[in-house]
């Protein structure tokens, strides 16, 4: 007598066969820092491109039929060639906040849903600008390096840093980061002023349409949007000369949001005081000029890497997946024009 093949016959590799497939371009850096199983889910699979001995179209290729979402990371393009290889794709999810990696008008194209972190590490990323605003003007990092190297005693006390309360604020970009760094700088008696595409209803913070007239009316310019055509190099020379010799620049955005040889030449000239820096152009190459520069700090884009963030990052990435494949609204869903 012929035996039928239920579910409960499967073997739990038969079952795992039979799930939905997630493709992964490159493991998230999350995966290492909190552990893959954290992402794990009786909803779908991860096929993972980078375990496999075939070129990356041919791997698609394969599996093209399977995949039904793509899950992303900064840094891991997910454009048109490899989107065209994937017909069956309706959802990339990326652990990141920044879409800069993601070719968003291809996914509009086609039909295909983004979703982003959200807003699991606005207050992480908003601590870090703070802290290294902090540390340059407070020159935290630089006394640092001082004591260590016996200076103090040699030499008497490291240079006094500058005041933070009472400096004028300028927040290029106020989404959600862009918001929490406001709120902390206002707690610390800093007066707040921001740029963005558009004047926000719910703020009262002066709202400066061209960023050379907010750099020109403040101290320190947080730099907090995102990448894009728009922003490109937007804090160019102008800007620079604009924000001054007594000006501070903290960029946790993305690193091609400033002209990064300008920004270096009116550092090395004293045409701006210092610089707070998480991103670069060239990650993770750093450009060398900043190794002699105590005046700027440098961090290499951690400002999202707390185990308690990326705990919260797990839970929403595989919450996106799982609505999506069950057709239920995605838990945060990247909307054009936020
Ligand atoms: O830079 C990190 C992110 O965009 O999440």
């Amino acid at each position: 007598m012929g035996v039928s093949n239920t579910n409960s016959d499967k073997t739990q590799e038969e079952e795992q066969q039979d799930l939905p497939k997630v493709v992964l371009l490159r493991p998230p850096p999350a995966f290492s820092l909190i552990g893959e199983e954290s992402f794990a889910s009786n909803k779908f699979q991860f096929l993972k491109t980078y375990d496999s001995q075939l070129p990356l179209d041919q791997f698609l290729s394969t599996h093209s039929h399977s995949i039904k979402a793509i899950l992303s990371s900064a840094g891991a393009p997910v454009n048109a060639d490899i989107l065209q290889l994937l017909p069956e794709v309706g959802l990339v999810v990326t652990t990141s906040a920044g879409l800069n990696h993601v070719d968003i008008p291809e996914c509009r194209r086609r039909g295909i849903k983004i979703a982003n972190a959200g807003h699991v590490y606005s207050d992480d990323v908003a601590d870090l600008a703070v802290g290294l605003l902090i540390d340059v003007l407070r020159k935290v990092s630089a006394s640092d390096r001082y004591v260590r190297q016996g200076l103090w005693a040699d030499k008497g006390n490291y240079l006094h840093g500058s005041k933070l309360g009472g400096k004028r604020t300028g927040i290029v970009g106020l989404g959600n980061i862009g918001y929490e760094v406001a709120k902390r700088l206002e707690a610390f008696g800093c007066v707040v002023s921001y740029n963005s595409r558009k004047k926000k209803p719910y703020v009262s913070y002066p709202f400066y349409h061209n960023v050379c007239e907010l750099a020109a009316n403040c101290d320190a310019l947080i730099i907090c949007c995102g990448l894009s055509d728009e922003t490109r190099h937007m804090i160019n020379k102008p800007v620079l000369s604009a924000l001054g010799k007594e000006g501070f620049i903290v960029n946790i955005g993305r690193g091609d949001i400033i002209d990064e040889k300008e920004m270096v030449s009116c550092l090395m000239r004293g045409e701006i005081a210092g610089a707070g820096l998480d991103v670069f152009e060239n990650e993770p190459n750093v450009r060398k000029e900043f190794f002699a520069m105590d005046n700027v700090v440098l961090s290499p884009h951690r400002a999202v890497f707390t185990p308690e963030s990326l705990k919260d990052l797990s839970q929403l990435v595989v919450g996106n997946l799982e609505a999506f494949l069950t057709n239920e609204p995605l838990l945060s869903e990247y909307v054009d024009n936020e």
